[in-house]
């Protein structure tokens, strides 16, 4: 079986460090950040499953979307050791983009930030109906937020009309990595769907 399969996400969420331990099952601290894109192939048993890594820094979010069309599963990669926001404090602001002033010392910046993409990629009508992984990594740091905690603030609750999964992991410590490629070794080919 042949799968295709997108990785997106805010820059230094850990997407990289993901598809490495995926493929390869190496993680290294010291990386560097994904310009444009890259391609790994992973193997899993008789499923291949063709990867695409895309850079996370604002200047190459544009490009998600093309990258996401066609395949059988989006994957967002969110940075769960990034300390949660107060109670409310992420809020809608109407989309991605950069039209939302943002303070980059503010924890809630990133995790409003992440949502605003995640939302706005989620209502392209291309991508209408890929299935989606969020996947909260970084859990081997002490108080990361939980997977209850990324779909509660992400509001991942309201993206209907497609399958929505949620796991929190490591790539560092390799923690429910079994079940991501599980996950995602049980999507169907695009076009089959
Ligand atoms: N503690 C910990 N650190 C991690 C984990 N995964 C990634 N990191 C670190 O997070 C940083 C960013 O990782 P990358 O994988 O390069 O992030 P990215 O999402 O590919 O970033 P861009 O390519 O810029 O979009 C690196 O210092 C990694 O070592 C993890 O599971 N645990
Ligand atoms: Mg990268």
């Amino acid at each position: 079986k042949h799968l295709e399969i997108c990785v997106v996400g805010l820059n230094a969420a850990g997407k990289t460090s993901l598809v490495n331990v995926l493929a390869s099952g190496q993680f290294s601290a010291e990386m560097v950040p994904t310009v444009g894109f890259n391609m790994r192939k992973v193997q899993s048993g008789n499923t291949t499953i063709k990867v695409w890594d895309i850079g996370g820094q604002p200047r190459f979010r544009n490009m998600w979307e093309r990258y996401c069309r066609g395949v059988s599963a989006i994957v967002f990669v969110v940075d769960s050791a990034v300390p949660l926001p107060r109670e409310g404090a992420v809020q809608s602001s109407g989309g991605a983009g950069g039209a939302t002033t943002t303070d980059p010392s503010d924890p809630s910046t990133s995790w409003q930030v992440a949502t605003e993409e995640l939302h706005a990629l989620v209502a392209r009508p291309m991508l209408a109906g890929l299935p989606l992984l969020v996947l909260a990594t970084k859990n081997d740091v002490k108080g990361a937020a939980s997977a209850e905690d990324v779909i509660r603030i992400m509001r991942l609750e309201t993206i209907a009309n497609r399958e929505v999964s949620c796991y929190s992991i490591s790539s560092k410590v390799q923690t429910n990595i079994d079940v991501t490629l599980r996950w995602l070794c049980a999507r169907s080919p695009a076009g089959a769907r």
